[in-house]
C-alpha cells in the first residue's frame, strides 16, 4: 500500500539501447533525485554472458532484480526518491522491483527495433551486443493498463521525453516552479552511476 508520503522510485525501461541512461541521466539531473545504473547491479557472469551475445535467462535475471530493488528500498527508507535504469522487460520482473519499499513507478521508453538498433550500432564502449536486441523484444512485454507507468517515444529528444514523464506522471507536484529549479548538466557521453 503506497502513501502520498512515500518516496517514489522512478525506473526507466526499456530494451537494450533505447536511451534509458541518458533519458534517466536527465530526469535525476531534473528532479534532483539519486540515480542508479541496472548494469553496475549485474554480477560479472551477466555481463560475461551478454558479451559473448547469448541472451540471460529469468534465473539469471533474479539476483540481480532483487539487488536493485533491495538498493531502491535502502535509499527509500533513507527518504529519498529515486531515478533507476533497468530494462525490466517482463512483467514478472517489475513485480520484483515493486516489492521495494517505495512507490515504484515505469518510464517505458518505446521504439522501432530499427531505430534503437540504428542508436546501439553508432554507440561505442558498451558490452551489449547490437545482435541481442532482437531477444530484448522477443522478451518485452509492455506495460499493462494496471501497471503504475508511463510509455513515451523515443523518437523524441531526451529533455522533451523527460518534460513529457515530468508532467505524465505528475512529478513536479510539491517541488519550486521550474524558474526556481537549477538548470540540468549538459548532458555527458558517460551516464552517472551510483551504488550505495
Ligand atoms: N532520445 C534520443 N534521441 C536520440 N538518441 C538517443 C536518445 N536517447 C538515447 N540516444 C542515444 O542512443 C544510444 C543508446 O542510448 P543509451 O545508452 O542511453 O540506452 P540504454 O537503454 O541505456 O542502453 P543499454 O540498456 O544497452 O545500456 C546512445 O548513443 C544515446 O546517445
Ligand atoms: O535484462 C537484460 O537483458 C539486461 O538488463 C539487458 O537489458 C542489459 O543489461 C542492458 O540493456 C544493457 O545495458
Amino acid at each position: 500500500m503506497t502513501t502520498s508520503a512515500e518516496p517514489t522510485c522512478v525506473v526507466v525501461m526499456g530494451v537494450s539501447g533505447s536511451g534509458k541512461s541518458t533519458v534517466a541521466g536527465a530526469l535525476a539531473d531534473r528532479l534532483a533525485w539519486p540515480m542508479a545504473e541496472a548494469d553496475e547491479f549485474h554480477p560479472a557472469a551477466n555481463i560475461a554472458k551478454m558479451s559473448a551475445g547469448t541472451p540471460l535467462t529469468d534465473a539469471d535475471r533474479a539476483p540481480w532484480l532483487a539487488a536493485i530493488r533491495d538498493w531502491i528500498t535502502d535509499r527509500a527508507a533513507a527518504g529519498e526518491s529515486t531515478v533507476v535504469t533497468c530494462s525490466a522487460l517482463k512483467r514478472a520482473y517489475r513485480d520484483v522491483l515493486r516489492e521495494a519499499g517505495a512507490r515504484v513507478r515505469f518510464l517505458h521508453l518505446r521504439g522501432a527495433a530499427e531505430v534503437i538498433g540504428e542508436r546501439m550500432r553508432h554507440r561505442s564502449g558498451h558490452f551489449m551486443p547490437p545482435s541481442l536486441l532482437r531477444s530484448q523484444f522477443d522478451t518485452l512485454e509492455a506495460l499493462r493498463s494496471d501497471e503504475d507507468g508511463v510509455a513515451v517515444d523515443v523518437t523524441r529528444a531526451p529533455e522533451v521525453i523527460v518534460e513529457e514523464a515530468v508532467t505524465r506522471l505528475g512529478l513536479d507536484a510539491g517541488r519550486p516552479p521550474a524558474s526556481r529549479v537549477p538548470p540540468r548538466a549538459p548532458h555527458s557521453e558517460t551516464p552517472r552511476k551510483q551504488r550505495s
